[in-house]
């Protein structure tokens, strides 16, 4: 198990990690979710050793870890750009991190080749890094971070340099290989997504410090703040006289009081739906149109649409879906 307590890191005057207690029980996944700058990737290169704490504790399997440097860990490390050696073979890559603990030759082709078979790459063992696709590289990049079950791997923003359709299928490979080999992560994104499909737990990372962390599925369904809601992709929050009419259109099983967060998919286009609206804008995306719907006394609210024919200035009626929703503080 990995245990942070109070884990501070400083530049200078600036406060990048502030305060973050954290744990990921052994076999599990966390992701640490937040937006750029917010000191995601700090946090994780100090748990790898990178970087000095100021404050606080790390600790594995109980043992406080101040003062083991990185290479004593037994943790591994993969960043947004796999980072394979260009002039060596792909086997050779995967192999790297068992020649440095002198493994034999023959037990090594063994796990290159049971690696290989992981990740989906079987027979890829003399192929050059550069003749691979991105996403082959990266998977590489992966097998390389197991060779030598490590003790916990980290990934930072691992999928990140994919394209999103690629992105969400390695995302779904690799919850099914940390899970296969019972791996313990610690992997930081900033798409909620990717962390929702790869990780059990998330933490949400706000400016230094942990504003929620809980189980995926709950941080998405209940998020503690706005701000946390917003960054999880809730995007129309309603609340005093808004709240108020979007209750007379859409019925008492709408919640009173508090904010309520909408995401995209809480208004859905029906010809039975109980909310009714002007199209204002209308995006289409692969298999949806994406809305902004001006509702009376409510104003404007993110929809969504099977029918690509929706288009702006369209009267439509409107279904809630009170799974989208969320009341927050
Ligand atoms: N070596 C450094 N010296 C000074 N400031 C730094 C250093 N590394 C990071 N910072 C600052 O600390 C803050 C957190 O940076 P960090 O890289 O951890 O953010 P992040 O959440 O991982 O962002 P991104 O997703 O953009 O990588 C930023 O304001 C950054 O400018």
């Amino acid at each position: 198990m990995l245990e942070l307590s109070g884990v501070t890191v400083r530049f200078g005057t600036k406060t990048a990690v502030d305060d973050v207690s954290l744990s990921v029980e052994s076999g599990s996944v966390l992701a640490v979710l937040g937006p750029s700058g917010c000191g995601k990737s700090t946090l994780l290169r100090a748990v790898a050793g990178l970087e000095p704490l100021a404050a606080g504790s790390v600790r594995w399997e109980g043992r406080d870890l101040a003062g083991v440097p990185t290479h004593e860990r037994g943790f591994a490390l993969m960043f947004q750009d796999g980072q394979l050696f260009a002039h060596a073979s792909v086997a050779q890559n995967i192999a790297y991190p068992l020649r440095l603990r002198h493994v034999g030759r023959a037990a090594r082709t063994r796990r290159v080749a049971e690696l290989l078979e992981l990740v989906g790459l079987p027979g890829y063992g003399e192929r050059r890094p550069t003749t691979l696709s991105g996403g082959e590289q990266q998977r590489v990049a992966l097998a390389r971070s197991l060779a030598a079950d490590p003790a916990l791997l980290l990934l930072d923003e691992p999928l990140s340099a994919l394209d999103r359709s690629l992105r969400d299928r390695l995302a779904g490979d690799l919850r099914e290989i940390l899970v296969a080999t019972g791996t313990t992560a610690l992997m930081v994104t900033h798409d909620h997504d990717e962390a929702f499909t790869v990780a059990d737990r998330m933490a949400v990372m706000l400016a230094g410090r942990v504003a929620q962390e809980g189980p995926s599925s709950q941080v998405w369904r209940a998020p503690a703040s706005r701000e946390v809601a917003e960054f999880v992709g809730y995007g129309t929050f309603l609340d005093g006289a808004r709240l108020e009419a979007f209750r007379e259109h859409a019925g008492e099983r709408v919640p009173r009081s508090g904010v309520l967060a909408l995401r995209r998919g809480a208004l859905r286009v029906h010809e039975a739906g109980e909310v009714t609206g002007v199209v204002r804008r209308a995006v289409r995306v692969s298999d949806a149109v994406h809305l902004q719907v001006d509702v009376e006394g409510v104003g404007e609210v993110a929809a969504t649409a099977d029918d690509p024919g929706v288009q702006a200035k369209d009267l439509v009626k409107m279904r809630v879906h009170l799974r989208d929703c969320a009341v927050v503080s």
